[in-house]
């Protein structure tokens, strides 16, 4: 801890910790808005899953090649094969020996732990260098919730040490100690994302982790690659905590808190969740609640004293609670018939689908309601999936005025619709709008994302690109 104290200091950070959120990362001195607070590689890292195979170096999907021994990881190239050797030689002994069924049954969580237990083994041996943010006392500081967890997962866990225990082979494993580091992963380890928040697997940032958690965060976690990177998204004066969400923060009180207790087992203190139990009852009756009766009113409803149905609180009239309950049963049945459209990849019916979906909202829930937005937010894939480019910008419209009610100014996901409403309307050929959300989208994300990835490159070259042709469009018109 000393150790990184010491390294930490220079950089303005310091550690400090608290009874009730135990270790904390704090500020030495001012860090601006889009300054990057602190980066991280991972201790160790996966890539997930999904029916897209990625590189283990770089999780990136182009020109992949699987290790000819184990079968199990892919590279795009020498490059990445090289730079994952040292710790793959000793994984693809392990995997090698499995039977193919074995292998095939690894997730990426058993990978992760796996690798895990090698890195230590090899920095042990000297073979990787160990520094005071890259080394295996920093997980051993790792919170891990033991005596939280129930009796089903400790038993899941220990299942699933058993399985490391098995690849790896060695003689003096200790069970216990594994299946307490997966339950360290589960409240420490980090989806890593590409820029446009679309995940690619896990990693652990032991450093990174000692970042609590706020509803309403000071800084934000994004990823360059590999390479975990926390920013200021505002002023952040010297001596404060910074904090990061841990949980999608578009969601009621009550929910955030839900996902905060089952997977990290606290209770969130923040500003945001002590506004005040009417401000909360008001919240959730906007976001999950109903819509009133009348179009014209955006009142929010809540239960009648007896129970028989929704009252309007702006303007009194009543909804029954049986025309809700058909109304929610019909959009229950639908959205199970459209996500089927979807997942067997039949997009024209989902868009069908989900549209009779939004009509359905439109009639039940408030007009800001969070299942309405992301219904449209579904709409606006599978239009771009169909390449219906007008249809896709109407939606993308839409979500960007939802987006607005339910996050801050200064949030990733506002930043990357933005980006995606400049793109639509540029294409479109509607130049004065594309650069209107260009703009925008820039002015979110080089605070979230910095300038310099190809990422932002792109955007900014974009955007100069549609003010030119603004430009050359202005020019003409004078002539004519
Ligand atoms: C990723 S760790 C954060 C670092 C942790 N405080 C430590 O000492 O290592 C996540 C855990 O920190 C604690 N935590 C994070 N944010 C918190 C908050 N806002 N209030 C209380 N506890 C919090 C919870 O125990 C949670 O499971």
């Amino acid at each position: 801890m000393e150790d990184l104290q010491r390294t930490l200091a220079p950089t303005g950070l310091s550690v400090s910790t608290t009874p009730e959120k135990g270790r904390c990362l704090n500020t030495t001195r001012n860090f601006s808005p889009g300054e990057v607070i602190i980066t991280e590689e991972p201790y160790v890292c996966v890539p997930n899953n999904s029916s897209e195979s990625k590189c283990d170096g770089c999780f990136k999907s182009v020109n992949l090649k699987k290790c000819s021994a184990c079968q199990v990881p892919w590279y795009c190239g020498s490059t990445c094969q090289k730079s994952e050797w040292k710790l793959h030689r000793l994984e693809c002994q392990a995997l090698a020996g499995l039977n193919k069924e074995r292998r095939k049954s690894l997730t990426p969580s058993l990978r992760l732990m796996v690798r895990l237990y090698l890195k230590r083994k090899l920095q042990n041996e000297q073979v990787f260098q160990t520094t005071a943010t890259d080394n295996y006392n920093l997980v051993e500081a790792l919170v891990d919730h033991m005596s939280d967890i129930g009796e089903k997962q400790l038993v899941l866990y220990a299942q699933m040490a058993n399985l490391v225990n098995l690849v790896l082979e060695w003689p003096n494993s200790n069970i216990k100690e594994i299946a307490q580091n997966f339950s360290k992963l589960a409240c420490n380890a980090h989806t890593i994302c590409d820029s446009e928040l679309r995940p690619l697997g896990t990693g652990l940032y032991p450093v990174i982790s000692i970042i609590n958690h706020s509803c309403s965060p000071n800084a934000v976690l994004v990823f360059e690659g590999r390479r975990a990177v926390v920013r200021a998204v505002e002023l952040i004066p010297q001596g404060t905590e910074v904090f990061i969400s841990y949980v999608e923060t578009a969601e009621s009180t009550a929910a955030r808190q839900k996902a905060l207790k089952e997977q990290y087992f606290f209770t969130c203190s923040c500003p945001y969740c002590r506004k005040g139990i009417y401000m909360e009852v008001q919240e959730s009756a906007i976001l999950e609640g109903y819509r009133c009766k009348t179009d014209k009113c955006n009142g929010f409803l809540l239960r009648d004293s007896d129970d028989r149905g929704f009252v309007c609180q702006t303007c009194g009239l009543v909804r029954s609670k049986e025309e809700i309950l058909k109304i929610s049963a019909d959009v229950k049945q639908r959205e199970d018939q459209a996500s089927q459209f979807l997942s067997s990849g039949n997009c024209l019916e989902a868009s069908v689908a989900y549209r009779n979906v939004e009509q359905l909202q439109l009639r039940l829930c408030h007009p800001f309601s969070i299942n309405l937005m992301r219904t449209r937010e579904s709409l606006l894939k599978i239009l771009m999936e169909l390449e219906d480019w007008r249809g896709a910008l109407a939606y993308c419209r839409y979500v960007i005025s939802a987006y607005q009610r339910v996050y801050p100014e200064i949030h990733p996901l506002v930043g990357l619709q933005y980006y995606t409403c400049g793109k639509l309307a540029w294409f479109l050929g509607d130049t004065e709008d594309a650069i209107k959300s260009l703009t925008k989208a820039v002015y979110v994300l080089q605070t979230t994302h910095g300038t310099n990835t190809p990422f932002m490159r792109d955007l900014l070259v974009r955007l100069d690109e549609a003010r030119a042709e603004a430009g050359s469009q202005a020019s003409t018109w004078k002539k004519l």
